[in-house]
């Protein structure tokens, strides 16, 4: 489906939860310095063919303006003529469209996902196991164990998203960037946020279960 073809209601409806999610996320200090990004898919998912919408680069996250989003297409180009510019980072958004026909793609950085990244991340991943809120990411069995990739924070961000393929797991909505972020995701906007959530609790229990531990892995 061409993006003329989109509703506009729908377009509409996409940015309105996207500023509302974006506000509530900044309500949590979860876009520091400018920092994160979100975004939501409009219409079907083609791998041939996808839209949506993205945070435009380097703005106030806090704040809600006109000028907070815009509409790219599956490579992250712009689609209508705007003077924003989409997030520096939309090549990673464009390449988990890509690879799971989600919904939604919500990045954040927060103190607790930046330790547990740098902590795991000669490893290449968070190993979480047993903790009841994996379920969020409807795996139900007892005492199971995920694995959250973590990738090298690259400043060149294509050499970031050609490593995407790689390291996603399809059991596993979410990416970190080391010293960097997390990228999570869902079928909607709903469950990305579900699952964002899911992984800013597990790393902030790792944290401290880390620290009672005395810090030995
Ligand atoms: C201002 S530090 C954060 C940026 O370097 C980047 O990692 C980030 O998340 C926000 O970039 P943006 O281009 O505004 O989407
Ligand atoms: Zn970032």
């Amino acid at each position: 489906m061409g993006f003329e073809k989109i509703t506009l209601e729908h377009k509409r409806q996409v940015l309105e939860e996207l500023a509302d999610i974006k506000a509530l996320f900044a309500s949590r200090n979860w876009f520091p310095g400018t920092s994160g990004n979100l975004s939501m898919r409009v219409g079907d998912f083609d791998p041939e063919q996808f839209y949506f919408a993205v945070t435009a680069s380097g703005k106030d996250k806090s704040l809600r303006t006109p000028e907070d989003f815009l509409f790219v297409d599956k490579h992250g180009k712009a689609i209508e003529t705007t003077a924003l510019k989409p997030s520096a980072e939309t090549l990673i958004h464009c390449e988990i469209y890509r690879l799971t026909g989600c919904g939604a793609v919500f990045h954040v950085h927060t103190v607790f996902n930046n330790l547990i990244s740098e902590f795991f991340g000669a490893d290449g991943h968070v190993p979480i196991q047993g903790i009841e809120l994996i379920k969020a990411f409807n795996i139900w069995e007892e005492n199971a164990e995920i694995r959250v990739p973590v990738l090298p924070n690259f400043a060149d961000i294509p050499s970031i998203a050609e490593l995407v393929p790689g390291v996603l797991d399809a059991n596993v909505p979410g990416i970190l960037l080391r010293n960097h972020g997390i990228y999570a995701w869902g079928k909607d906007a709903f469950e990305a946020k579900r699952h964002l959530e899911a992984f800013e609790f597990l790393f902030e229990v790792m944290y401290r279960q880390l620290l009672l531990k005395g810090a030995t892995k």
